[in-house]
């Protein structure tokens, strides 16, 4: 089956300005992310991110490499049929409603549901966003920016969504949910390509991960590969104060501590004969510890 996205060696040199000197953002870039693969596609600020997706829906060129999607050279305006696109941060027209919206992007994709005026309602409900669905969307926050962009990209039935950043405007529950959605997207055979400076937050959903750091990929991992190279954990309980290394506190009376994995039984000793009650257990699948193993380890 045709890959969702391959980039072979994918380059880009900012040029030079009056400000600033050239800059090569991306030094050859080399992934495929199969049909209906969820990548995430994580880094540091800075590491290439935006510039790959900026690549890859066609906004700027690459100054060497190639990039297709389902085959087709991201050149070509075929390349971006049935794709949807949400970045970092949705420019939207302000005096639009998100059902007037999500109703242009059925056009411009020519895509014909029975039902379209259901089809958007089904689709901006499923976002949080039917009461405003008939509201101008000037002055909206950024996360219903980022839910009504997400909404548009949904409601042409993706093969392929690519986003940037697409939990960063959210609040916990609202990243709960999109997090959902984008599970059953998947689930549902589609493909996602999605970038975060977060593990953590994609760590649910993605199938693999990409580890970008100044413009070289240094890593592809499947989740169970960055747990098992993870020999840090972190221990969760409430409880009393007490003098651990490393204890840290949260509010409520509880209390977090990261530790390496095979002091994990005296810790819990410590902290159960201290009076705590334990929360959790978990992989510290911080993006930095796993980063920082990969990148030693490289
Ligand atoms: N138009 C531009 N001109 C010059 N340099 C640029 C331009 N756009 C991005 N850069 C630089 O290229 C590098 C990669 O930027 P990019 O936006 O792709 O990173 P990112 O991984 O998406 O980071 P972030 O998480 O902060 O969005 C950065 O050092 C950035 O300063």
């Amino acid at each position: 089956m045709t890959a969702a996205i391959s980039i072979t060696d994918l380059k880009k040199t900012y040029s030079r300005t009056w400000a600033s000197p050239s800059f090569e953002a991306l030094k050859g870039v080399t992934l495929t992310v199969e049909a209906g693969e969820t990548f995430g596609f994580i880094g540091p600020n800075g590491a290439g991110k935006s510039t790959t997706i900026k690549i890859l829906t066609g906004v700027m060129s690459p100054s060497g490499g190639v990039a297709r999607l389902f085959g087709v050279d991201v050149g070509a305006p075929e390349s971006r049929r049935g794709l949807g696109y949400v970045p970092e941060n949705p420019s939207l027209p302000d005096y639009l409603t998100p059902f007037e919206i999500l109703s242009m992007g059925l056009e411009l994709h020519r895509h014909k549901p029975a039902d379209a005026r259901a089809h958007c309602m089904k689709w901006l409900d499923r976002l949080g966003l039917a009461d405003v669905a008939n509201k101008v969307v000037r002055g909206f926050s950024k996360g219903m920016a980022q839910r009504t962009a997400l909404a548009h990209a949904l409601a042409v039935e993706p093969r392929l969504l690519i986003l940037d950043e697409p939990l960063s405007g959210l609040d916990p529950i609202g990243r709960r949910e999109v997090v959902d959605i984008l599970s059953e997207y998947r689930q549902q055979g589609g493909s996602i390509f999605l970038t975060s400076h977060v593990l953590h937050d994609v760590e649910r959903l993605a199938d693999r991960f990409g580890l970008i750091h100044k413009g070289e990929l240094r890593a592809v991992r499947t989740p169970g590969e960055l747990v098992g190279e993870d020999e840090r954990v972190l221990v969760r309980t409430e409880g009393p104060a007490l003098a651990l290394d490393g204890l840290q506190a949260e509010p409520g009376g509880r209390w977090t501590v990261e530790i390496a994995r095979p002091a994990l039984w005296e810790t819990l000793r410590t902290l159960e004969a201290a009076g705590h009650t334990l929360i959790e257990v978990k992989p510290a699948l911080s993006l930095e510890a796993a980063f920082l193993h990969v990148v030693k380890g490289a």
